[in-house]
């Protein structure tokens, strides 16, 4: 099972303009700095965030319990001038996951309800034999080559996005989720993915759009290890020329 954990600001819409709008950049630095210590704090146990919407972030939480969840809010709550609550669902895909994570913190009330740093628990992994995470690292084949060096940065940023609106699509269909991690690099908490749907899918987008990717995918109990196989997986398709759509790794080596 994997574990996600769905981390709110509160209550932070009405904040960012009371009693006046708050300056932009201040904001910027704000959100950029909490997803930063939450990384940090979650990365402690080898989870990992991804900044989504940077008011909502999501994590792959396989390893912390609930007193570790309460720390880290009790930690920001003492340093930052907002609160953040949470929600934890853990499923067989990582998309059912993070869905019964949003809901239980969506029964909670709403994201401007005046709610302060609840801890709405759908359900934990307890067990940890019952612990799994697969993760595809997803990188645009050449893109220094045929898209940096020679696309204007804002075309070059316009392209990337093409490739992961097509592949948030497809693989949303399928139950994985896929995040922006910066560069060309996208992450994928795929599982229940197997290694020819995943192919397939970036056949498909290669086709549609002419962008080619490839995937190195990781399988651990945890997402640190997982996406450190998915890497490895990645760096040999690289050393074969990119003739490899996919490589899995399943042993940390
Ligand atoms: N988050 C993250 N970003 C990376 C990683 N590796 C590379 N990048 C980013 O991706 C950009 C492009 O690097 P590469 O993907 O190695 O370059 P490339 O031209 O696509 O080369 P190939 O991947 O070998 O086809 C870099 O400038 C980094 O911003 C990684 O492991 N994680």
């Amino acid at each position: 099972m994997i574990q996600m954990t769905l981390i709110q600001i509160d209550n932070y819409g009405p904040w960012t303009v009371t009693p006046k709008p708050r300056t932009e950049s201040d904001l910027q630095i704000l959100q950029a700095e909490l997803f930063a210590d939450v990384q940090r704090q979650i990365a402690a146990k080898k989870g990992l965030v991804f900044f989504t919407r940077f008011d909502n972030l999501l994590a792959v939480t396989n390893g912390l319990n609930e007193e570790d969840h309460m720390r880290i809010q009790r930690s920001i709550r003492n340093r930052y001038p907002v609160t953040i609550s949470m929600g934890v669902g853990a499923a067989e895909t990582a998309h059912e996951a993070q869905r019964l994570a949003t809901i239980a913190l969506q029964e909670k009330g709403g994201a401007q309800s005046g709610r302060k740093e609840i801890l709405a628990i759908n359900n934990l992994i307890e067990n940890p034999e019952d612990s799994f995470v697969q993760a595809a690292h997803i990188d645009i084949n050449s893109v220094t080559e045929t898209l940096t060096d020679i696309e204007s940065a804002f075309d070059t940023s316009f392209m990337v996005n093409k490739a992961q609106h097509y592949l948030m699509t497809k693989l949303r269909e399928k139950g994985a989720l896929l995040f922006f991690i910066g560069g060309d690099n996208f992450m994928s908490p795929c599982n229940g993915l197997n290694e020819e749907d995943l192919t397939k899918i970036l056949i498909d987008i290669k086709e549609e759009i002419g962008i080619g990717l490839k995937a190195g995918i990781g399988r651990a109990d945890n997402i640190e290890d997982a996406a450190y196989m998915a890497d490895i997986g990645l760096e040999i398709i690289r050393e074969g020329n990119n003739k490899e759509w996919i490589h899995l790794i399943e042993e940390l080596q």
